[in-house]
């Protein structure tokens, strides 16, 4: 096994798969991408990651983009011994698994990039009154979700629930999860005392969490 992770700590599904790397207790070797350099634009990365996002993965000569696919991916190959509560084989769970994943890729991160990108141009110092209810309205559905389960896809800790951990603890920056969400607070707080968590998400969580606050004062 020879992974390489291009990544920026800050960035929420770069975060997603340092916590699956994390709790597989993976060996890899890390490259940053300066995205605010613009590396990631570069003819190098481009020919490594047409959609020129960060995490990229290499496993050899293998290259793999999305965190989504990245985490299912190093799991499948790389998980044996944890795969059946991380993402199990069971056809049902595994589905419910997946559904979890396309919800963070196609409605919370996008979400969350329409509040951050024109923040981060300075064209915006926070989310509009709009995106505040969408976001809002994302975390009612997450508990529905959890009403009916303890964790995102089930009784057990899977992928989904590290993949939109990633995403929501970014989010709670900028609009913060009321009481009138119970179980997420309660969920959220679980992953919160998980060494995984600490380890793999903290870190960067503080430098975007450091950057936005800077970015809503106007600084
Ligand atoms: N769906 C992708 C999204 C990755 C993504 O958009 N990453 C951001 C950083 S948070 C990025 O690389 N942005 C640079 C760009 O889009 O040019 C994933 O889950 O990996």
């Amino acid at each position: 096994m020879s992974l390489v992770l291009y990544k920026v700590d800050r960035s929420p599904p770069v975060r997603a798969v340092l916590m699956t790397i994390e709790i597989l207790e993976l060996k890899y070797k890390s490259i940053e991408v300066n995205t605010l350099a613009g590396e990631h634009l570069k003819p190098e990365y481009l020919e490594k990651n047409p959609m020129h996002t960060v995490p990229l993965l290499e496993d050899g000569k293998f290259s793999l983009a999305d965190s989504h696919a990245i985490i299912t991916y190093l799991v499948s190959k790389y998980g044996a011994d944890k795969r059946e509560d991380l993402y199990p084989n069971d056809l049902g769970i595994r589905a419910t698994i997946n559904q979890r994943l396309y919800f963070d890729a196609g409605v919370l991160f996008p979400k969350l990039m329409a509040i951050s990108r024109p923040m981060f141009r300075k064209e915006t110092t926070g989310p509009s009154p709009q995106q505040v209810e969408e976001i809002e309205e994302t975390y009612g559905i997450l508990e529905s979700y959890l009403r009916q389960s303890k964790f995102l896809a089930g009784k057990h800790l899977s992928l989904a629930d590290i993949s939109i951990v990633a995403t929501i603890s970014t989010y709670e920056i900028l609009i913060p999860i009321t009481n009138k969400y119970p179980r997420l607070l309660e969920w959220l707080n679980i992953l919160k005392n998980c060494d995984f968590y600490k380890k793999a998400n903290v870190p960067g969580l503080l430098q975007i969490k450091e950057i936005l606050e800077q970015l809503s004062q106007g600084i």
